[in-house]
């Protein structure tokens, strides 16, 4: 009944017919004539030799024949390499430009994510004399501010016309970037409080892992941006891709235009947009937010969720009471390989990584990454878990979005995920880039027709049953009770030094 209501809630027009991204292949990269010879560059320095179905769908909507005269709404797997899919046209599209402003902005949802997305247009924008800015709350504000806006010196010569003179100050602050990769927190703080720093020049917005930014209101931080936006699209109608400077040392820019239906085929200035997400919402509500242009819907294949081709999905059946023997048993198996565990809070992946560092047979190197911890200590583990100096994360859901890892082999689902969405986006943290990989759920019998169902959102052919022999088991026990033991000192050490 409740699946049935689902059902019938209804989608807007224009993602009913979405363009199948299936349908397109991978592509060498010197058979895309339009690529600029730098960009092409870094990309093969990055070792990327082709390009991605879903970056040759977008490029192709962009740069190629389809000029970004729709906005594009893009519903890929993980891993499918969304990042570059919009990273590159931007790039290449603001590769004319001749003076500094902030051009394009890209908006995810969290700290570490940002940093990610930064480094990407850092490797490919840096060599075209593009500059990339980062405001997620990294350093100070005053910092931050001053890696974004500056003031240049002496630029527009002697004036005694007082009111030149006051719109000289008023435009005195310029953009240090073009290019600006940022949360909303801190975006919000920007608009609202950072002199000179403005979004009237903005030609790109980009809204990484939209689902999950739609939901929470985030300080409006949308409409803010769109509305700041606005208020310069009245005032510049011209219809051109090139970005000049104007006399005085003012910019003008000029949007893209557009023909909207309903504005009896008038060309517009307009904010080109992508969206973009492996588990986009469906709700026009939300979706509506976005303020879309006749948008095209990019999706792979006909189910909503879609998991990595070359993902394997396993379940693990025990008892409650023996999971963490059950995973302490699956760890030793995996000898090592590079693994993420997910638990359902940040309390567990506390305790959970507590306890597994009292095994002291396990001779693994496990470390916690969770919302409980400060930011800094979370951003050096993640580094070194990158470059591979522990093999085992324990993490909540806070990694779950958008983070790339390379060489995870395995994600393991200590607790289940009560939805299908949170099962995409952990199961997607391996098995990226056409990679293999494995997702282990563990669960107790009364769990598992739950999950049957979760699986079936998620069009997994087949998830079979891990089995892990009882005698493996058995071996445990004693290891686990004085495991156990140790760990409780802890807690209660923990405990009375909190109270003290
Ligand atoms: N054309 C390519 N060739 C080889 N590797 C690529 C290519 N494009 C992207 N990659 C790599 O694929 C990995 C996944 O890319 P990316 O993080 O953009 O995926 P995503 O679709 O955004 O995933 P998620 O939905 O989890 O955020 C990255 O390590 C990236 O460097």
């Amino acid at each position: 009944m409740e699946e049935q209501k689902k059902r019938s809630i209804p989608v807007l027009p224009w993602m009913r017919d979405p363009l199948d991204l299936t349908l397109f292949q991978q592509i060498p990269l010197h058979t895309l004539p339009s690529l600029h010879p730098k960009l092409k560059l870094s990309l093969e320095n990055m070792g990327i030799s082709n390009l991605f179905p879903v970056q040759v769908a977008v490029w192709q909507e962009t740069v190629g024949p389809g000029k970004f005269h729709r906005d594009l709404c893009v519903n890929s797997p993980t891993g499918s390499g969304k990042t570059l899919a919009y990273a590159l046209p931007i790039v290449q599209l603001l590769s004319t430009r001749v003076v500094t402003c902030l051009r394009a902005l890209v908006v995810v949802p969290t700290r570490d994510l940002a940093f990610q997305v930064k480094r990407v247009f850092d490797a490919i924008a840096s060599p075209l004399g593009l500059r990339v800015g980062l405001a997620a709350g990294q350093s100070s504000v005053a910092d931050e501010i001053s890696e974004l806006v500056y003031s240049p010196e002496c630029e527009f010569g002697i004036s005694y016309d007082p009111e030149e003179v006051a719109f000289r100050v008023r435009r005195r602050l310029r953009s240090k970037v073009d290019i600006l990769v940022a949360t909303p927190g801190r975006l919000m703080d920007h608009i609202n409080t950072t002199k000179g720093f403005t979004l009237e020049h903005l030609q790109y917005l980009v809204v990484d892992e939209t689902d999950r930014l739609l939901r929470e209101a985030y300080q409006s931080w949308l409409p803010a941006v769109l509305e700041s936006v606005q208020l310069n699209e009245d005032n510049s109608f011209e219809p051109s891709d090139s970005f000049l400077p104007c006399s005085m040392g003012v910019l003008t820019t000029r949007r893209r235009c557009g023909v909207e239906r309903g504005f009896k085929d008038k060309p517009y200035p307009r904010l080109a947009k992508i969206v973009l997400s492996a588990t986009i919402t469906q709700d026009p509500g939300r979706l509506v937010q976005l303020e879309l242009h006749h948008p095209l819907f990019l999706r792979a294949g006909p189910m909503r969720y879609r998991l990595p081709e070359n993902l394997q999905s396993f379940k693990l059946i025990c008892e409650r009471k023996v999971k963490p023997l059950y995973l302490v048993a699956l760890l030793k198996s995996l000898e090592g390989e590079k693994c993420i565990i997910f638990t359902k809070s940040v309390e567990s992946t506390h305790r959970l990584c507590k306890l597994l560092n009292c095994f002291g047979d396990l001779q693994i190197d496990i470390k916690e990454y969770s919302g409980l911890q400060h930011q800094r200590v979370r951003s050096k583990t993640l580094n070194n878990f990158r470059k591979g100096e522990f093999q085992v994360l324990v993490s909540s859901d806070a990694m779950t979005r958008g983070m790339d890892v390379e060489g995870v082999r395995n994600v393991i689902n200590y607790d289940m995920p009560k939805y299908v969405k949170t099962y995409v986006h952990r199961a997607g943290r391996t098995a990226r880039a056409g990679q293999t990989g494995r997702c282990f759920t563990l669960m107790s019998n009364d769990e598992v027709r739950q999950f049957k169902k979760l699986m079936q959102k998620a069009e997994a052919s087949s998830c079979p049953e891990h089995i892990i022999q009882s005698s493996l088991i058995e071996a445990l026990h004693s290891t686990y009770e004085s495991a156990l033991k140790k760990f409780k000192e802890k807690i209660s050490k923990a405990r009375k030094k909190a109270n003290d």
